[in-house]
């Protein structure tokens, strides 16, 4: 499973398009309050990466939708969240130096140098029927320790049902050219450094904004 935190994606450069974000409200999308900022940032994505996903949502089967959870993250909030969870976890594993603690922390939450939400690139997401959240196995944002790994896309300990989900989900979101990151079944970008690491692109398309 490739991390955020290994040295090839740190070394993919970056040539910004220079994309505006854009709300995805706007693009016919539904958004959940969870994660919701006063400066609404949460809503916003690059504008390539809101196309695809008005794309992805095209490809859901006829009666699902996405459910957008949280979009731009701006980077003193993804600096915080990464220091958090560093923390949180050094306190459970004594022993540990903070370079292991980080490279284990990045499988829940982004470094901040390599991080794709800062880059309007990265969209956490669920799916509705109705309007009525999905179950795919363990709630959006879920850690490795609090779900025992049931958060990994490839997970084999959730139901079949919430399996089938996320096949539902990650058909309509590769269809439309986004990448999952492994350890997080609700988290897929376009564009960023881990996209381009993945699928071979010679540079990421966005930086921090
Ligand atoms: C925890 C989740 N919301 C998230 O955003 N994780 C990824 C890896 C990130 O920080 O980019």
């Amino acid at each position: 499973m490739l991390l955020l935190s290994d040295p090839s994606v740190a070394a993919v450069p970056v040539h910004d398009l220079g994309e505006p974000l854009v709300d995805v409200r706007e693009l016919g999308l539904a958004l959940d309050h969870r994660k919701a900022d006063p400066q609404g940032s949460w809503a916003r994505v690059r504008e390539g990466v809101g196309r695809r996903l008005v794309r992805a949502q095209q490809l859901l089967p006829e009666g699902f939708s996405l459910l957008v959870v949280e979009c731009h993250r701006p980077a003193a909030l993804q600096q915080r969240y990464f220091d958090e969870h560093c923390a949180e976890l050094a306190a459970t594993r004594p022993g540990r130096n903070a370079e292991q603690v980080a490279i284990e922390a990045s499988q829940h939450i982004s470094p901040p140098g390599v991080a794709p939400h800062p880059c309007g690139a990265a969209v956490d997401l669920t799916l509705a029927v109705d309007g009525r959240e999905l179950d795919l196995g363990t709630r959006v944002n879920a850690t490795p320790d609090e779900s025992d790994e049931a958060c990994f896309t490839a997970a084999t300990n959730v139901p079949a049902e919430a399996h089938r989900l996320r096949d539902v989900l990650g058909a309509a979101m590769s269809g439309a050219g986004l990448v999952n990151y492994p350890p997080e079944w609700w988290h897929w970008s376009f564009g960023d450094r881990y996209w381009a690491t993945v699928t071979g692109a010679p540079a990421a398309l966005y930086a921090p904004i």
